[in-house]
């Protein structure tokens, strides 16, 4: 029982909880566990949901800190063997092989900085092709969310992410993981929401290439495979996180990772710029309430 409750949508938990006395207080045991942590005992530490404003429950999905394949559901594995100048152009002399900076970290020179965000939207870090642990420094993003969160129930906005400690700027926070999508799912899955009232999370992400006329796009969708970081809500004046293109050595797709771009205080929401409201897609685009003297009143949406 305790293997397949877990799995089961909050109402069918609550249809076997009328069963008998034991499902009900299985089910009972699963719910506060849940509320109890976000994150479902996958994160380092707990993460509190918090709802003083409704009687919404959590939202039910399966919590992945890593980003994984549509449909096949297994975690995102790259090809090992992959030259040091890829397809795209990208070259990784820095990290793979024997001029690995992080094989100098690993032998103990701890004080090596890791690669900060600063300005750059991209960012890299060691990957499949090193011959470092999860410890190296270069692998900031690699080792799930790292500052203590809380989910709290906003009012008008849904579900938000907290602050839990004071953060300083340019701290990791989280990578948004979910399921990778073909651009062809992401169209078919973007027209169900559309028509959907049930709150999504299907980001849409673009890299331009080095020679600035083609850039790769990339879909990930967190509606119903996810992390913490599918908690994130928009806010018109960029919001308190910056989001970078982290790229691993060996790793054919980049990840998308968020850092602090200011101090941040314990208790206040996380939030970031979704993009630009598309020109003709103003009338089809729900309400923004990030409430900053930016606010341009719609969420940004696109053209997938
Ligand atoms: C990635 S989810 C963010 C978490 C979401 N609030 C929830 O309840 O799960 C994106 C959705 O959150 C809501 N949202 C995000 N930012 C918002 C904002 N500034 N104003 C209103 N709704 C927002 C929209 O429904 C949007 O489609």
């Amino acid at each position: 029982m305790e293997n397949v409750l877990p799995w089961l949508e909050p109402r069918d938990v609550a249809a076997l909880a009328l069963t008998c006395r034991t499902m009900a207080a299985a089910a009972r045991d699963l719910t506060s566990c849940r509320a109890a942590d976000a994150a479902q005992g996958l994160e380092g530490f707990g993460i509190p949901v918090v709802n003083c404003v409704d009687e919404c429950r959590y939202p039910y999905f399966e919590y992945s800190p890593v980003s994984v394949l549509a449909r096949e559901r297994r975690a995102f594995a790259f090809p090992r063997s992959i030259s040091e100048k890829n397809a795209a152009g990208f070259d990784y002399g820095q990290f793979g092989g024997d001029g690995c900076r992080c094989i100098d970290c690993c032998r103990g020179e701890q004080e090596d900085p890791a690669p900060t965000p600063a300005d750059l939207p991209l960012i890299y870090e060691c990957g499949p092709a090193c011959s470092c642990t999860i410890q190296c420094c270069h692998r900031l993003s690699q080792r799930g969310a790292s500052a203590e969160l809380k989910v709290v129930r906003h009012p008008t906005k849904g579900w938000s992410l907290h602050a839990a400690q004071d953060i300083k700027p340019g701290a990791f926070i989280c990578e948004y993981a979910g399921e990778l999508l073909t651009t062809k799912e992401a169209r078919k899955r973007h027209q169900t929401y559309d028509q959907s009232p049930r709150v999504t999370s299907l980001l849409v992400v673009r890299e331009h290439l080095p020679s600035g006329d083609a850039c790769l796009r990339f879909n990930i969708d967190a509606t119903n495979v996810g992390n913490i970081a599918r908690f994130i809500n928009h806010s018109c004046d960029g919001g308190n996180l910056l989001s970078c293109l982290v790229r691993s050595a060996g790793c054919c797709v980049p990840r998308l990772a968020f850092f602090t771009r200011k101090e941040i205080q314990s208790g206040q929401e996380l939030t970031f710029s979704y993009g630009v409201v598309e020109p003709g897609l103003e009338s089809s685009s729900r309400a923004c309430f990030c409430g900053t003297s930016q606010c341009r009143g719609i969420l940004p949406s696109e053209k997938t």
